[in-house]
């Protein structure tokens, strides 16, 4: 069985959580997500996800923290397994190259989207940890 590592980032910002929804040129078209992407030749899975955040929005994050990975098959024979990451933005100009739209979810209506499947166990654990993570992934200054 062939596992497929992909990375995504749960971007903190004020008190909510960036969601994004995939366009019809993507898989799971119309489906809510984490920004991020598949892991290539070489990179950690930090460094798979600043790269993808760059080509997918156009915005640096720092990354924060490790939530708890998910492995989820939408194809026989394929799994995919979800490395999620808390992460606060480094910059805030973003450019929608490849999805539709992104929304900012606070605490109430993190469930108000459509979640591709994989994701949902991950909605879960911020949900259950959500006042320490908002905490732990406020900027600095
Ligand atoms: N990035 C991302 N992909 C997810 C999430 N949840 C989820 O099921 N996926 C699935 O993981 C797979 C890889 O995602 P992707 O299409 O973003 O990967 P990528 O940017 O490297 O795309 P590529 O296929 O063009 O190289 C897709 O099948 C996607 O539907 C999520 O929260 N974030």
């Amino acid at each position: 069985m062939k596992t497929i590592p992909v990375t995504c980032a749960i971007i903190f910002h004020r008190g909510k959580v960036l969601a994004a929804k995939r366009s019809e040129s993507m898989d799971l078209p119309g489906k809510w997500e984490f920004p991020g992407g598949k892991i290539e030749g070489g990179e950690s899975p930090e460094e798979c996800l600043i790269r993808e955040i760059q080509e997918e929005l156009a915005v640096r994050i720092k990354i924060i923290q490790a939530l708890s990975p998910v492995e989820f098959s939408y194809t026989p024979g394929k799994i995919i397994r979800l490395i999620p990451f808390t992460a606060t933005l480094e910059s805030f100009d973003f450019h929608l190259l490849e999805h539709e739209k992104i929304v900012w979810l606070g605490e109430n209506d993190l469930f108000s989207v459509d979640w591709a499947a994989a994701d949902l166990p991950i909605v879960h654990e911020i949900q259950q940890k959500w006042v320490k993570l908002v905490e732990q992934n406020k900027p600095i200054d």
